[in-house]
Parts: C-alpha cells; sequence; structure tokens
C-alpha cells in the first residue's frame, strides 16, 4: 500500500522522515504543504489534520503524525534493516536516549534561532530584538557545542557506530537547519563536520535532493523578499 506523505521539504523532521522513505525503498505518494503559505492552515488541510502540523502519513486508514513515532512505525510494520532502530533493547534504549535529548536539546534551540532570526521577521516583517537574537545564538551554540564535545565524542562514523539509525537522520535535518539564516554549525566544529560529510556520503543522492531547497537558499544569501517568495 502506498504511503500517503504531507510534508513541507523546508522543515527538519519532514525532511528527516523525506530520506527515511527514500533510503528504504518505501513507495509513497507526495503532498506538498507549503507552511509559508499558510496551506497547513486551510480548513481543507484541517479536516486531515486538525492540528496544522507536518510532517503526517496517511496508509490504510491509519493517519500518524510525529516524525519520530512515524520511523518506529515503519520500523516495526515494514520490511526495514535493523540498524535503523534496532530490536536488541540496549541499542534501542541509546538511540531512544538521543532522540528524547534531542527534542528539547537540539531541535528547540536551533528552531528558535531559526524563526528569531529568520521566520518570523519574514512573516511579520518586523526586525527582531536584540536580546532575543543573542539569546537564541547562545543556546543553539551551546546545543551546537553538545553535539560536538559529548554525543560526537567517540568519533564514531556516526551516533551509534558504522550503520545509520533514525537519530542520525533526525540530528543532521536540525543542524542543516541554521544555513537558511547564515549560520552554519559545521564551522569550528571538525567532529560535527566529519559526521554531517558521514550522513550525507551515506545518504546520497537524497540527502542533497532533500536540502536542495534549503541549500539554495542558503547559498544565494537571498534578500528577506526573495527568500519570502521562495519558500
Ligand atoms: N514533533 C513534530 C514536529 C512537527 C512540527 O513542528 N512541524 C512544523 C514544521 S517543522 C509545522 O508543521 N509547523 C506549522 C506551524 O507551526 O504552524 C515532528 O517531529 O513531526
Amino acid at each position: 500500500m502506498t504511503i500517503q506523505f504531507y510534508y513541507d521539504i523546508l522543515s527538519q523532521p519532514c525532511r528527516t522522515l523525506y530520506l527515511f522513505l527514500k533510503l528504504n525503498n518505501l513507495s509513497f505518494n507526495k503532498h506538498v504543504i507549503n507552511l509559508a503559505k499558510g496551506h497547513h492552515r486551510t480548513e481543507e488541510f484541517k479536516k486531515i489534520n486538525p492540528i496544522s502540523l507536518v510532517p503526517f502519513i496517511e496508509e490504510n486508514g491509519v493517519i500518524l503524525r510525529e516524525s519520530v513515532g512515524i520511523m518506529r512505525y515503519l520500523c516495526r510494520e515494514k520490511n526495514i534493516p535493523d540498524h535503523w532502530y534496532p530490536k536488541d533493547h540496549k541499542s534501542q534504549a541509546k538511540i531512544d536516549e538521543f532522540i528524547e535529548w534531542h527534542h528539547i536539546g537540539l531541535r528547540f534551540p536551533l528552531t528558535m534561532f531559526f524563526r528569531v532570526c529568520h521566520l518570523e521577521p519574514l512573516l511579520t516583517g518586523k526586525e527582531p530584538l536584540k536580546s532575543d537574537v543573542e539569546w537564541s545564538i547562545s543556546g543553539m551554540k551551546i546545543s551546537c557545542n553538545v553535539m560536538e564535545n559529548f554525543w560526537l565524542s567517540n568519533d564514531r562514523k556516526f551516533l551509534f557506530g558504522d550503520h545509520l539509525t533514525i537519530a542520525d537522520l533526525l540530528a543532521a535535518m536540525e543542524i542543516e537547519q541554521p544555513r537558511m539564516c547564515g549560520y552554519d554549525p559545521r564551522n569550528g566544529r571538525p567532529k560535527l563536520t566529519a559526521y554531517m560529510n558521514n550522513i550525507r556520503a551515506e545518504t546520497n543522492p537524497y540527502y542533497d535532493e532533500a536540502c536542495e531547497l534549503l541549500n539554495s537558499i542558503s547559498a544565494k544569501k537571498l534578500s528577506k523578499q526573495e527568500i519570502k517568495s521562495n519558500l
């Protein structure tokens, strides 16, 4: 059965899920929801997803939200290689440990930076407060340093060894996001740089496909108005 996949490729959990579906050769129909244009707030969209968030999937009458829950579900339901989310309880517990940290430890600060410095100025036309900018930059840097100095301190290819897990996709897609507003977490962080290179090499061409729009926004150093029209 084909999965119905609702997503916006500029959203971190959507890119994560896009990569996961592609890497596992799961067939899906694309339903692109442009968040910047408010497609998720339309009555039509709310009928299928009242909480107005992406990503979500529908398959065979099962509707699921939350990227982590969706990937765990697909690992149980489909013929997915074990390394993504191993059945062994201890290996799974280590992945879960990272994922629980990632929600508040990585996603929250990096998303706050993105919102404060990029999204809200675009949507409201107002410059952010200097104190908010400083707060969001400082939170983001602390979080990136925890990746560099703690999670990646053992110099493995990926977070949990030589094989990718769902945790790596979640981490990488969050770490890419601040580039859209001029901050690349790789800079000055050699372990993080090597880690991101490893993930990209292992998952291409899908990695570059997932990041294509993000890359073009980041590279062009577009004006705010131009960025808005690209969203
Ligand atoms: N925890 C959710 C996060 C979902 C989420 O926050 N989606 C954002 C895009 S990254 C969204 O749909 N935002 C729309 C809005 O806030 O109006 C997941 O991992 O799937």
